[in-house]
């Protein structure tokens, strides 16, 4: 009984935390993305930001963003578009560097993570066999084997984003999913992912990713238990 009391209490008094992890070559935007996310949305500490907000664009077009080379962890309080829908969420945020010398880190995360953001750069069309290679290579990683789940697949949602859609040179999506990535789609067809259009510089298309992610994480608790913080 006393547990039944102090769980629900739990449940309503403390915010779910999910860890999401910001993965993808080098250059296709993984920083810059949580730049925005960080003016886009409050942090646990701080209350709603004003009206309207900070101009993202700009602000984050002034700041000088070197490649990675670590990791860089940002945690927001998620605000869904419809505001009844998920109250007290968290998302804790890792952006890891995605040189190449630099990618066999993420398996260390994926134990921790409850889903994954993998971020393409859709104007480099050359390196888009090798965004399909490094995303296989991470959903068959052994990292996500658990003798007592079963599982030797990854089991946590995947929201794949083509970005940098504002540019001209950027592959749409339709060409995306039925061209260059037709074998990511069906080979992830098993898995719970998406690929949608974004333009982070531009602030396009980050919050309508930010609720499906969401939605999903929720949905996969029972594989993947929050945090209670
Ligand atoms: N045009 C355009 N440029 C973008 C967009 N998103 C990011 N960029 C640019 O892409 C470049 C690389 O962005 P980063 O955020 O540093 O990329 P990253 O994925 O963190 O790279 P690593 O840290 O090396 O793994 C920067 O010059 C950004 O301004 C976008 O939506 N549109
Ligand atoms: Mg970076």
């Amino acid at each position: 009984m006393f547990h039944l009391a102090s769980s629900l209490y739990t449940q309503y008094t403390k915010r779910e935390q999910y860890n999401v992890l910001i993965l993808g070559l080098d250059n296709a935007g993984k920083t810059t993305f949580l730049e925005h996310l960080k003016l886009l949305y409050a942090t646990p500490n701080e209350t709603k930001k004003t009206e309207g907000g900070p101009d993202t664009t700009e602000t984050i077009r002034s700041k000088r963003i070197l490649p990675t080379v670590g990791q860089n962890v940002a945690t927001i309080k998620y605000e869904g578009t419809d505001s009844h829908q998920f109250a007290n969420i968290n998302l804790k945020f890792w952006d890891l560097g995605g040189q190449k010398s630099l990618r066999s880190m993420w398996s260390r995360y994926y134990k921790s993570c409850h889903g994954i953001i993998f971020i393409i750069d859709s104007t480099d069309t050359e390196r888009f066999h090798e965004c399909y290679e490094t995303l296989m290579e991470i959903t068959h990683d052994q990292s996500w084997s658990d003798e007592n789940n079963g599982f030797d697949f990854v089991n946590v949602p995947i929201l794949m984003m083509a970005n940098k859609q504002d540019l001209p040179t950027a592959v749409d999506l339709i060409s995306l999913k039925t061209g260059y990535f037709i074998d990511l789609v069906s080979e992830l067809e098993a898995t719970d992912s998406k690929l949608l259009p974004v333009s982070i510089l531009e602030n396009q298309g980050l919050r309508e990713s930010l609720d499906w992610l969401v939605t999903r994480l929720v949905y996969n608790k029972a594989n993947k238990m929050p945090q209670y913080k």
